[in-house]
């Protein structure tokens, strides 16, 4: 079982040490053990390499099992020409090899943080947990033509049959084993590629006659998650809007740095949905309970190992549950636990709850 270890940048080293702590108490418990190769990418990668995605870190990634990655980028290379930035040439290059197609984002609103989020807790309490799976490969992040001159910036935003049709089926199968709702959110509207995007996703839904879809124009979406976000289960979108509105519901609980993801493709990826956290990066404040997630992802879906993500997930819980807080989801920033305390009470946690 090998695990190709990416930190990046920013926040990505301190949160991914802790990740990898819980990793320790797995491998305890369990007997088993990882093989963990490290690489570099991002602004990490260009300050060593030259470049944001060395051929040495692709070689890393393809020879592993699955990857794990903290997160690029940071105001030190915000300059570059654009295919040379940690975000471009780094992540989104390192997406486009791996194929990765779907990415999975849950967001949960556990019961001790209904206080700490933004939202009244008549609207928040009434029972938060959706997914957001988010087209990753293809739209307006990699559409050709696009170009940057001093006149004039441009992108493009392509999906064909295929594409949707692939995301279609993945959120259809997700929304199977939840509660059996998807809302496919577009700009059908005005966008020609949501016009098709809106067709095909009908199409799919008719092999799945126990789920129920809905379309939502993705202003709407945005309004909704913060009026009623209950009515989501499934949310399927495009990798822009899906980027978009994934930040967005990680403030329902109150944080970026609970969100964990997965990516699905040839080979699997796993990392939080937020970024390097410049404004924060190399204080010890972090909340690396997004990073433990995304590890407890890799578990599951990666090695097949269901009870012990199960078990990362709980312990995160009961953490939260006793008081424990990073910064970012303190009432007292004063009481705040740091990045490694944190990381520490969930090690232990989890070791008592085995
Ligand atoms: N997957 C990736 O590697 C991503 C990289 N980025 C890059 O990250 C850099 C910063 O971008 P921003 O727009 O500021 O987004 P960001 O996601 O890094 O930060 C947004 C806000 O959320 C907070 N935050 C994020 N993760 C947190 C955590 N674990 N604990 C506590 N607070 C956390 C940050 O402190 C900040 O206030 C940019 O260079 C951007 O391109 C942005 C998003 C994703
Ligand atoms: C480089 C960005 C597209 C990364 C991002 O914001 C994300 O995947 O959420
Ligand atoms: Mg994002």
């Amino acid at each position: 079982m090998k695990i190709a270890v990416l930190p990046g940048d920013g926040i990505g080293p301190e949160v991914v040490r802790e990740a990898l702590k819980v990793l320790e108490v797995v491998e305890k418990k369990t007997g088993k053990t990882f093989e963990k190769v490290f690489g570099h990418i991002g602004g990490d990668a260009i300050d060593k390499f030259g470049e944001p995605l060395p051929e040495e870190t692709k070689k890393i990634c393809l020879e592993a099992d699955a990857i794990f990655l903290g997160s690029v980028g940071g105001p030190k290379w915000d300059d570059l020409p654009p295919e040379k930035r940690p975000e471009i040439g780094g992540l989104l290059a390192l997406r486009k090899m791996l194929n990765l197609y779907a990415n999975i984002r849950p967001i949960k609103v556990y019961r001790s943080l209904v206080h700490v989020s933004p939202l009244k807790e008549k609207v928040i309490g009434s029972g938060v947990d959706l997914v957001t799976v988010r087209e990753l490969s293809y739209g307006v992040y990699y559409g050709q033509p696009r170009g940057l001159d001093e006149e004039k910036g441009f992108d493009t935003m392509i999906y064909d049959r295929k594409t949707v049709e692939r995301i279609a089926r993945t959120a259809f199968e997700i929304a199977k084993n939840r509660r059996k709702k998807v809302t496919s959110v577009d700009k059908a509207n005005v966008l020609y590629s949501s016009m098709l995007w809106r067709k095909v996703v009908n199409e799919v839904a008719r092999e799945y006659p126990d789920v129920e879809l809905t379309h939502m124009y993705v202003d709407n979406a945005a309004m909704q998650l913060i009026l009623k976000p209950s009515q989501f289960d499934v949310i399927l979108t495009t990798n822009m809007f899906g980027d978009i509105l994934s930040d967005e519901s990680a403030a329902l609980p109150g944080s970026l740095g609970l969100l964990p993801s997965a990516s699905f493709g040839d080979k699997n990826l796993y990392e939080p949905a937020g970024g390097s956290a410049p404004d924060i990066a190399g204080k010890n404040i972090a909340n690396p309970i997004a990073q433990i997630l995304s590890l407890a992802m890799m578990l599951e879906h990666s090695f097949g190992m269901v009870e012990e993500a199960r078990k990362i997930e709980r312990a995160v819980e009961l953490v939260i549950e006793e008081g424990y807080r990073t910064r970012d989801i303190a009432e007292d920033p004063e009481k705040a636990v740091s990045t490694s305390q944190m990381g520490d009470l969930i090690c232990k946690k989890l070791e008592e709850i085995w």
